[in-house]
């Protein structure tokens, strides 16, 4: 676990939602203009309605009684037609609106879920991936919260606003223009007061976001007894009041400050519901009066209340504005993504062909910010084409040394070396390239079983011939052959016609895809404990081909069964981050050291029950 949060810089604070706004334009420039246009309209529509309102009541005072035919009852109708037609387009612009700015939001969404997928697999070592706080802020980078609400989701709720801020200001120049300095203090004490309560309110829920960290662990203790592997376990020892009420408890605390802000945003609505009242009954008094007074006319003091309505909606903090919040926290944690060209690229290795000596000079190692060193101090040099084992007790630090060997993570200190090559920088991706792995927790891809193998070189997933001799090698071939849809069988039950694979039938496919790279030229093949799972017949099958199977390539064997740790040309036994002993089968057992211990004491156990 490198602590590797300084991969990227802080989010932005400030400005997130006009970047944004120009990053949708740049995403779907067509998309984005129209949803603009249609906010627009759509918002000014409703204006349009407030003045057609205003007109046909002025209108209907010299209409009325005088007959339908009447110069002035024609003036009637233009103005019902006006209003009529605005309603009309009010209704078409925002339903158009609404549809076109979710669309746009997604596609905001996908392209930013592109850039932050590209970012996080940008570094050639996984440190930053074991990190909870990158982890956190990919969650948020993600918009997971409480609830969803990804960076899109901001583009959505920002076009309603807009929307309703069009209506705001076209309100209130009408109310200025009836009584124009009233309309200009209304217009400041609602702005002032709509600024302050959004932000409240966004402040409110979005305190949630800041609880990234915690709300995954939360979200772990409901999903475990859902979730396949664990749900047997959860039956079997009756843990579900457990992770219940751990859920529960957690949640609890975790949204007791977010409560706490809840309810100092309701207070702040009632002061807002007392000022917004006594400016709303100020004014229609005010207007009234001069009605009454004849210093304004009837329709005024319709097209003032109307005005005064629109204005007072526009106050309103609803979902959109949750939306803007939390999309703009979402997109100010994906903009601090840097741009990444994707790694994946052609093979540019600089290693000496056909084969490279790797090896270890000083190795050492330490995960994150841990105290102790894992690694403290490998020497190893594993000459190409050499088969050797690592062995050692559990936590001696096997599994973190095929790590680095295969480029995975940095060293605290010292290096690996390819072919006096050090596996650094650029190198590092290119190395990787050569190196073919079957760690303990391997990839279970729920995908095709063709891709599960092809993945092993994907620049060869045409290669039918060679998929096939693989599968055969791992003892796949029958099974793939018997699968629902053969080759293209899905390997997970979860979908229509995809089928679970055991865990044995699991790691056969990942022996294959691990053959399948070898085949296609990687050159050094990492064994975690590959045989973890296999039936005995499996095993002993594998070993008796491995040499066969893995001609030319270096391989490098971590197993706890001495049986098989005997078959390798060389064995290492690592203790406590050291290399203890080094040297053959034989030579190890002659000098009756660590290894000669384990692996009589293993074969004292298998001659016991055998017997
Ligand atoms: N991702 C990690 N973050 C922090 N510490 C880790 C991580 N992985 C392993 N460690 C620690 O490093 C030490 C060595 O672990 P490693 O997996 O290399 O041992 P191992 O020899 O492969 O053990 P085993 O035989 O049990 O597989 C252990 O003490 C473990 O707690």
């Amino acid at each position: 676990m490198t602590a590797d949060t300084s991969l990227l810089p802080p989010p932005a604070t400030r400005w997130v939602l006009p970047a944004l706004v120009r990053y949708s334009f740049s995403v779907a420039p067509g998309a984005a203009t129209l949803t603009t246009v249609l906010a627009v309209l759509a918002g000014a529509a409703p204006v349009g309605i407030t003045i057609g309102i205003g007109g046909l009541v002025d209108g209907l005072t010299p209409a009325i009684g005088q007959g339908l035919d009447t110069p002035a009852a024609r003036e009637c109708y233009r103005w019902v037609a006006l209003v009529v037609a605005l309603f009309f387009l009010a209704h078409v612009t925002e339903s158009a609106r609404t549809a076109l700015g979710r669309d746009l939001g997604r596609r905001v969404t996908g392209r930013l879920s592109e850039r932050v997928m590209t970012a996080a697999s940008e570094p050639a070592t996984i440190g930053h991936l074991e990190d909870p706080a990158y982890l956190g802020r990919l969650a948020r980078a993600r918009g997971n919260g409480t609830i969803d609400m990804p960076p899109g989701e901001a583009v959505f709720g920002f076009s309603a606003k807009a929307s309703l801020w069009v209506t705001g200001v076209g309100s209130a120049a009408l109310l200025t223009q009836v009584t124009w300095g009233l309309g200009l203090i209304v217009f400041a004490v609602f702005a002032v007061l709509h600024v302050r309560l959004v932000r409240n309110y966004r402040t409110a829920v979005i305190e949630t976001v800041n609880q990234t960290e915690k709300l995954r662990r939360t979200s772990y203790l409901r999903d475990v007894p859902t979730t396949p592997g664990a749900a047997r376990e959860v039956r079997l020892f009756g843990l579900t009041s457990f992770f219940r009420d751990a859920y529960h408890a957690e949640w609890r605390v975790n949204m007791a400050e977010v409560w706490q802000r809840r309810h100092e945003h309701r207070l702040f609505v009632v002061v807002v519901v007392v000022v917004t009242g006594v400016t709303v009954a100020s004014v229609l008094y005010y207007l009234a009066y001069r009605a009454a007074t004849g210093g304004t006319t009837v329709g005024d003091l319709a097209l003032g209340g109307l005005a005064l309505r629109a204005l007072l909606q526009v106050l309103r903090a609803d979902e959109d504005d949750l939306r803007t919040g939390f999309g703009s926290k979402a997109a100010a944690e994906a903009f601090a993504f840097p741009v990444a060209e994707s790694p994946d690229g052609p093979d540019t290795a600089p290693w000496a062909a056909p084969v490279a000596a790797v090896a270890c000079e000083d190795l050492r190692f330490r995960y994150g910010s841990a105290a102790d060193e894992v690694l403290r101090g490998i020497d190893l040099d594993i000459p190409a084409g050499q088969s050797l084992a690592v062995v050692g007790l559990n936590g001696a630090g096997k599994t973190t040394l095929a790590r680095l060997l295969a480029g995975l993570d940095a060293p605290s200190g010292g290096c690996v070396r390819v072919g006096g090559t050090p596996v650094e920088g650029a190198d590092r991706r290119s190395w990787q390239r050569q190196v073919v792995a079957v760690f303990q927790d391997f990839g279970r891809y729920e995908l095709t079983v063709r891709d599960n193998i092809a993945f092993g070189s994907l620049a060869h997933a045409d290669d039918e011939e060679g998929l096939r001799a693989v599968a055969r090698q791992a003892g796949l071939l029958e099974f793939i052959e018997g699968l629902p849809k053969g080759w293209d069988t899905v390997m997970s039950g979860g979908y229509a016609g995809g089928v679970d694979a055991s865990g044995g039938e699991w790691q056969r496919i990942a022996i294959a895809r691990a053959l399948f790279g070898l085949r296609h030229g990687a050159r050094l093949l990492i064994m975690d404990e590959p045989a973890a799972s296999l039936d005995a017949r499996a095993e002993a099958q594998l070993y008796d081909t491995f040499h066969e199977l893995t001609a030319g390539a270096t391989t490098v064997a971590i197993s706890h069964r001495f049986a098989t740790v005997r078959k390798a040309e060389r064995v290492v036994v690592l203790d406590q981050g050291r290399i203890v002993e080094d040297g053959a089968h034989d030579d190890l057992m002659a000098a009756g050291g660590r290894y000669a211990e384990l692996f009589r004491l293993q074969a004292k156990r298998f001659e016991e029950a055998s017997s």
